[in-house]
């Protein structure tokens, strides 16, 4: 069972809990925590949790995690319960299907109408859970504790974050979003919030700067000392951690389905970040029966050119510049959790089984992507890569033209969002070149709801009779949003400096 957590990047097993992952973030060294080993699944869970509920799943997972010295079970149980009491479905995160061979798993019934609510609302509360236990055992006139949380978003983890970490006691926030690179809404969701310790930040850049922004300011001791920062980035473990719950819940939804239990089974992940697909890499390690997990880019492909060439390189096109594409929130160059997969991958290869090596020769190719922007993995690594992992690349025409495609063909005029349609455009090329007796499923991801996106929902739907965005896809809930006040605060580069004198001034010490 994993207990100890270490850096991707460190030399060291460091000792350290679950809190003090959640609550540090990110690793001094620039490195990402991760667990040393990670646990098994009981040999009768297939048996044991097929009809387990998603909050009694997650409640399985997390314990093999988390210590029940550092959560009680009774905490643990209530925290899932007030994480997933605010989602729209009771299933919490329900299974659609679209073909014979294709499901959609609906990520977006939260309160931001994206799959970051999954673990945001989960990691919001884990905050608050461990800032009341500390404070609680402090005497009166010594300083509370404190967390001043940082992210950086290209549209959807900033309102997650927002939403659940507002009016949350001793918690402020400060979201880093690039200028006229999210959606509308997005913006909308993220500025319309009243609350105290809400803050955004609107930077001329791209998310990319953004992100290196905020690694920046983990890395700054002094800073970190006083205003003690916190990630709500999948940089933060705990992201990932939650992020497991879904994988595990479907494939038991579909298995159900199916009522064919020799299926195989294939999750499609529309990836940015690496986050979400990374979660489904923790189940399959953990044991469960998942045949491929199949990574999903729009013209943002560093990872599908990593899978096809074992080179881990920005592009080469315009000294690797991230491209505006229809999937926004996946306009991203370089994706912070890949590292957490190279470091397994390395460890189980080049390094022999080696933790400490690993974490050498991580570092050394982090540096040298640093600086170079390009790194070759050995192939051992990228043929352990492709045992488990596939990709594919989509582009804009195909994100738009699979939009209406699939509500013109399904039954229920379904409508996806543009970076659904990235995985589903994927999911479709590999069931064309499946064979039936292959008997392959797919559990494709849908990662946020269509309103969202409406620009390039109605380039795909505008021109089909009856279609109409306002009457079909928008929410009341997020209409409601154009006509609240927003608060824009405008940083005008892409400036460490900038974003540090913008925090220190709205916290005011
Ligand atoms: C709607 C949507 N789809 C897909 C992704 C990609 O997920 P990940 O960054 O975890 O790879 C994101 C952003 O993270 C997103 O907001
Ligand atoms: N697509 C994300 C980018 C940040 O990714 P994260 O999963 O590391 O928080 C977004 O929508 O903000």
């Amino acid at each position: 069972m994993s207990k100890v957590y270490r850096s991707s990047r460190s030399a060291e097993a460091q000792a350290l809990s679950f809190e003090d992952v959640v609550m540090t973030g990110l690793a001094k060294d620039g490195g990402l925590f991760l667990p040393s080993e990670i646990p098994q699944l009981p040999s009768t869970f297939l048996k044991d949790w097929a009809n387990a509920s998603f909050q009694e799943l997650a409640f399985n997972i997390l314990r093999l995690y988390i210590d029940s010295k550092e959560i009680p079970d009774e905490d643990l149980k209530d925290l899932i319960a007030r994480s997933y009491s605010t989602f729209r479905s009771e299933e919490v995160t329900p299974l659609k299907k679209i073909d014979d061979d294709l499901y959609l798993l609906e990520l977006f019934h939260g309160p931001t109408y994206a799959f970051k609510d999954v673990a945001l609302q989960f990691v919001g509360n884990l905050f608050e859970y461990f800032l009341i236990r500390r404070n609680a055992k402090k005497p009166a006139d010594e300083p509370r504790d404190v967390i001043t949380v940082v992210g950086a978003t290209s549209g959807d983890t900033g309102s997650a974050a927002i939403y659940g970490l507002r009016g949350k006691k001793d918690v402020s926030v400060f979201i880093l979003y690039p200028t006229g690179r999210i959606s509308p809404i997005q913006e909308e969701q993220m500025t319309t919030v009243e609350d105290a310790n809400v803050h955004t930040l609107s930077v001329k850049g791209t998310f990319d700067d953004c992100q290196d922004i905020v690694k920046q300011i983990f890395g700054d001791v002094e800073f970190n000392e006083k205003y003690h920062v916190g990630a709500v980035n999948s940089i933060n473990w705990a992201r990932i951690l939650a992020q497991q719950t879904y994988y595990f819940y479907s494939y038991f939804q579909l298995q159900k389905t199916l009522k064919d239990t020799t299926s195989k089974i294939r999750f499609v992940v529309p990836s940015g970040n690496f986050g979400d697909i990374l979660a489904g890499y923790y189940a399959y390690r953990m044991g469960l029966p998942v045949d491929k997990l199949i990574i999903a880019t729009n013209e943002n492909d560093i990872l599908d050119r990593f899978m096809k060439s074992g080179r881990y390189e920005k592009s080469t096109e315009a000294e690797g510049a991230v491209k505006a594409t229809y999937s926004p929130a996946m306009d991203i160059v370089i994706s912070s959790n890949f590292e957490r997969l190279l470091w397994y991958l390395i460890r189980d290869t080049v390094a022999k089984g080696n933790d400490e090596e690993a974490g050498k020769v991580l570092n050394s190719w982090m540096q040298q992507l640093k600086t170079t922007g390009s790194v070759v993995a050995d192939e051992a690594v990228a043929q352990a890569a492709r045992t488990i992992f596939a990709s594919e690349r989509v582009d804009n025409e195909e994100t738009v033209s699979t939009i209406k495609q699939v509500y013109s063909t399904h039954p229920e005029k379904y409508v996806l969002d543009p970076h659904t349609s990235v995985g589903v455009t994927t999911s479709y090329r590999f069931i064309s070149k499946d064979a039936k007796e292959d008997n392959i499923k797919y559990i494709s991801l849908s990662t946020a709801h269509p309103a969202k996106f409406s620009e390039v929902v109605n380039k795909a739907l505008d021109t089909i009779d009856g279609y109409s965005f306002e009457k079909d896809v928008l929410p009341a809930e997020l209409k409601a949003l154009s006509t609240k006040e927003k608060r824009i605060n405008l940083i005008d580069e892409a400036s460490l400096e900038k974003v540090k004198d913008a925090i220190k001034k709205e916290l005011k010490y």
